[in-house]
């Protein structure tokens, strides 16, 4: 079993997965606003000096850094020098990664003797999309798949109908993956669709919600970026485009929505991870959604999920200025975090997008709400911080049952207030 595990590690090295040996995540707590805006100066800068796993947002909220191990004595002295005070969140980036490949090479091995899906694992692309066909040819009768598009390099781009009838039921869109190193966010999708199958006619709150509306869930909604963290780097959170004159790869494909497009909290510099790309909807990603959300015509609810920090936030993101339903939407978030509490006694906090995290312009949940959903959220999931985008896959479960009862809270409330 050893020399497998070995043997994998070296085909993967020679592949080129990028090896992480050494890379720390710091945890800095800005005193002040220039402390904020020195941790800001070192975004997108080439070569990459520090990969922010958790922005500058405000001076309550930590910053999550990655730090090469190359630039630890630079970037250390450079926080020292200013007074930046930081502890190490992880120590060796490298170790928690080869736990994660460990975990995945074995639920493989068992997946393959018993034939059967684990959900309680993490994923490859091809695993997931084979996942969705015999899940969707299980469950003929409630789930459809639909493909929306394709992504920039060429891979299909899939979402999941649940539906029991009736031509233009209103409608409930759930995505997971729009970053691809959020890991998380496509195993609770998985764990989420196949609930919903097990529950409709025993759970009366869904089977209600079933039977009067539609759910749509697009599991990798970043597929070429998602194939990226499992080939070569497994921190990566852009899509995988390519333009002429563009020294950097990919656009950060929550920030190229229109909404707000190009404004504070996102970043024109191409080689930033939150690139805005070049204009809205650029990317083939977000255009996909676009289209087909505007000719079904009959949304009433967007919930776009993210990883980590245990947050539920809606809009907006793009300012301070609060949204016409606010109060509504405070109550709703406030009903959520509550049932997802009572699940593991995980604790979110909720509020609006600007106000609670950062202000971000051109993100999915803006645009959702301009284009008249009411109920627009994003989710954060767990941890905040331990593991961060690491999550390990002991903790796959647990937090798509908790996710559950908030998703189920948000889903209720929009099938009992019809607009
Ligand atoms: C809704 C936004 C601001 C979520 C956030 C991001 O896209 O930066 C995630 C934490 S990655
Ligand atoms: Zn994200
Ligand atoms: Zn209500």
């Amino acid at each position: 079993r050893r020399t497998l595990l070995v043997f994998s590690f070296i085909l993967a090295a020679a592949l080129g997965q990028m090896n992480f040996t050494g890379d720390q995540v710091l945890r800095v707590l800005a005193k002040d606003e220039k402390q904020l805006s020195l941790l800001g100066d070192l975004e997108g800068l080439k070569p990459q000096k520090v990969d922010f796993w958790r922005g500058p947002a405000r001076l309550s909220l930590p910053v999550d850094m990655r730090v090469p191990f190359s630039e630890l004595k630079d970037i250390k002295a450079y926080l020292e020098s200013h007074g930046l005070a930081y502890s190490i969140m992880i120590k060796d980036i490298q170790v928690l990664l080869d736990e994660e490949r460990e975990a995945m090479a074995k639920s493989r091995r068992l997946e393959r003797s018993t034939n059967s899906f684990s959900y309680s694992s993490y994923h490859t692309l091809e695993e997931i999309y084979s996942w969705i066909d015999n899940f969707v040819m299980e469950h003929s009768d409630i789930v459809s798949k639909i493909q929306i598009g394709n992504s920039f390099e060429n891979q299909s781009i899939l979402v999941l109908k649940f539906s029991t009838g009736g031509s233009r039921h209103p409608a409930i869109w759930i995505d997971t993956g729009i970053h691809s190193r959020e890991w998380i966010t496509h195993a609770t999708g998985i764990w989420t669709a196949n609930k919903i199958v097990s529950d409709y006619g025993k759970d009366r709150v869904l089977t209600d919600i079933l039977n009067a509306m539609d759910i749509f869930i697009e599991l990798v909604t970043n597929p070429d970026g998602f194939a990226f963290t499992h080939s070569m780097n497994r921190l990566w959170r852009k899509n995988k485009s390519i333009r002429p004159g563009i020294f950097c790869i990919g656009v950060d494909l929550n920030r190229n929505w229109k909404s707000g497009f190009g404004g504070n909290g996102s970043n024109s510099n191409p080689c930033s991870e939150t690139y805005h790309g070049p204009s809205p909807q650029s990317e083939p990603e977000v255009a996909a959604i676009v289209n087909f959300i505007t000719a079904h015509g009959n949304f009433k609810a967007l919930i776009s999920i993210h990883s980590y920090s245990q947050m539920l936030m809606y809009p907006y993101g793009r300012s301070l200025e609060p949204v016409s339903n606010q109060r509504e939407l405070y109550d709703l978030a406030k009903d959520a975090v509550e049932a997802l509490y009572k699940v593991h006694g995980i604790e979110y906090i909720f509020g609006s997008l600007s106000t609670t995290l950062y202000v971000a312009s051109g993100i999915t949940v803006d645009w959702a709400y301009d284009s008249g959903i009411k109920y627009a959220f994003s989710f954060e999931l767990r941890d905040t911080g331990q593991y961060g985008f690491l999550l390990p896959a002991t903790q796959i479960i647990p937090t798509a049952q908790e996710t559950w009862m908030a998703l189920r809270t948000i889903m209720e409330h929009t099938l009992n207030h019809p607009y």
